[in-house]
């Protein structure tokens, strides 16, 4: 298709957002490495790679819409967190930015604990054989079933979200007759830089308790009078794809005053502090996410400062990344049905899946990249919207992306960063049968989460 049939090229920076960017990429065939898997490239049939597989097979082999998780650079990763927060350090993997059984494997391997918020999650993690000594609880209502599923596994820590649930978990544990490691989920008054729903230390919302007002402090006063639980210390999360470390800072400095205000009033030292996930990824090349070695700098250095101002001991750290383990290190194949350009608009691409395999978009306007990976192509750059099949105007997967305009029905589109809240943010919507995960390392391919089928569906269905 020639530019004339797509004229939208002089009105681009009236259709996009403010703020984001009026051009096209100088080059569309590039794969910008800041926002693909650490694998992934062009070969020299100019389609792209991930594993050294071509994607054209792996569509063929697997079909699409499909995740390819790249497992070399899920380890890479995992590796990094790990060596930058050394061996005084614990790193959880969050795991409800994805979890299947070869990841929970990996995680072992790489040394990894693992953070679970349901017992959904729990039995996933128990099933691949993680130590329960290395998993954390966590949820704002966990269910009576979870929490004694935990404690009768041995898990590591429960996080406390509330003055019931402080009651519910010693009440279980006294009849298991054990005594349960727990911290407490503070809130810590953090207006973190990013969507308010993934926001999650400001105080109007549903998790942990206030530091403000007191409440975090009388959650202490209680736990430490039971003897079913044996308070490690204290947790805080601000909140999701957070770049600025400022919000961190913050949080820590509270953290570390809570400790000291518990030292005075009960004689004891806590010996642990968590702070949370929540570092941010590159979805578009305009993103700049810090490395791991400099989280686990800035945050040690924070931790001690404030420890030594208040004359404490510098408590064991953790942190719980997600999406900055496995977001980068996936993305998703999807197969174009059709092209619809509108006159002076954009031009509508319909690609085999949509909003119930990424609801991102949809949920938090989150902004993606998408290349044309079955073939280059030198044809004009052309503005589109990469749309799925849902019946759902706001069935939209990438909102504003230059695509070359000869793009056509049958061409492969992927789209990079999905290893994060997508397939386990997934849904049937539509009836849609939620598509496989796929590993890809060096050369060889398997499906770790098989797609559904109709048998899935109808086999819930027992009207
Ligand atoms: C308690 C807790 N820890 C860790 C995470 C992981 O966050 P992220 O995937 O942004 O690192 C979350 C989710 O925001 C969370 O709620
Ligand atoms: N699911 C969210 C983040 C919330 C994470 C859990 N507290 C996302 O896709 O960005």
């Amino acid at each position: 298709m020639s530019r004339s049939a797509h004229p939208a090229g002089p009105r681009y920076a009236d259709v996009m957002p403010e703020g984001h960017y009026t051009a096209p990429p100088a080059d569309l065939n590039v794969l910008d490495p800041r926002v693909w898997a650490r694998t992934v490239t062009r070969n020299t049939d100019g389609a792209a790679e991930v594993g050294g597989l071509d994607v054209r097979d792996l569509a063929e082999e697997f079909g699409t819409p499909a995740y390819f998780l790249d497992e070399e650079d899920f380890r890479a990763r995992c590796h990094a967190w790990r060596d930058a927060f050394g061996e005084g350090a614990d790193v959880f993997y969050a795991g409800k930015a994805f979890l299947s059984r070869a990841v929970v494997k990996w995680l072992f391997e790489e040394g990894l604990n693992l953070d679970v918020c349901s017992g959904g999650e729990l039995a996933v993690a128990l099933s691949a054989g993680m130590p329960a000594d290395r998993i954390a609880l966590h949820g704002n209502n966990k269910s009576l079933e979870e929490i004694e599923r935990a404690i009768e596994v041995g898990v590591g820590r429960i996080v406390l979200d509330s003055f019931q649930e402080i009651v519910r978990v010693a009440h279980v544990a006294e009849r298991l007759g054990k005594r349960q490691r727990v911290q407490i989920r503070v809130t810590v008054g953090v207006e973190a830089h990013t969507h308010e729903f993934i926001a999650t230390a400001h105080e109007d919302q549903k998790f942990g308790l206030a530091l403000a007002g007191g409440q975090a402090a009388e959650a202490v006063r209680r736990v430490l009078k039971l003897d079913a639980l044996d308070l490690v210390g204290i947790h805080s999360h601000i909140g999701s794809q957070i770049f600025d470390m400022a919000g961190f800072e913050v949080a820590a400095r509270r953290v570390v005053s809570l400790l000291a205000e518990v030292r005075d009033e009960h004689g004891v030292e806590l010996p642990e502090i968590d702070l949370g996930g929540g570092l941010g990824i590159a979805y578009t090349s305009e993103d700049d996410p810090a490395e791991p070695h400099d989280i686990a700098r800035a945050l040690r250095e924070i931790v001690t400062r404030e420890c030594e101002a208040n004359r404490l001991g510098v408590p064991r750290l953790s942190v719980e990344p997600g999406r900055a383990i496995v977001g980068p290190t996936a993305f998703t194949l999807y197969e174009v049905g059709t092209v619809k350009p509108l006159e002076g608009l954009r031009t509508y691409v319909s690609v085999d899946g949509g909003m119930s395999d990424n609801i991102r978009t949809a949920l938090y306007d989150a902004e993606y990249s998408v290349s044309l990976v079955s073939r280059t192509s030198t044809a004009e750059p052309m503005l589109a919207r990469v749309v799925g099949k849902h019946c759902e105007s706001g069935d939209i997967v990438v909102k504003d992306a230059f695509l070359p305009a000869d793009l056509a029905p049958g061409d492969l589109l992927a789209v990079p960063a999905t290893g994060a809240y997508c397939r386990s943010m997934a849904s049937n919507y539509n009836h849609a049968l939620r598509p496989p995960v796929v590993a890809v390392n060096d050369g060889g391919a398997r499906v770790i989460v098989r797609r559904e089928t109709e048998d899935d569906l109808l086999r819930l269905d027992v009207g």
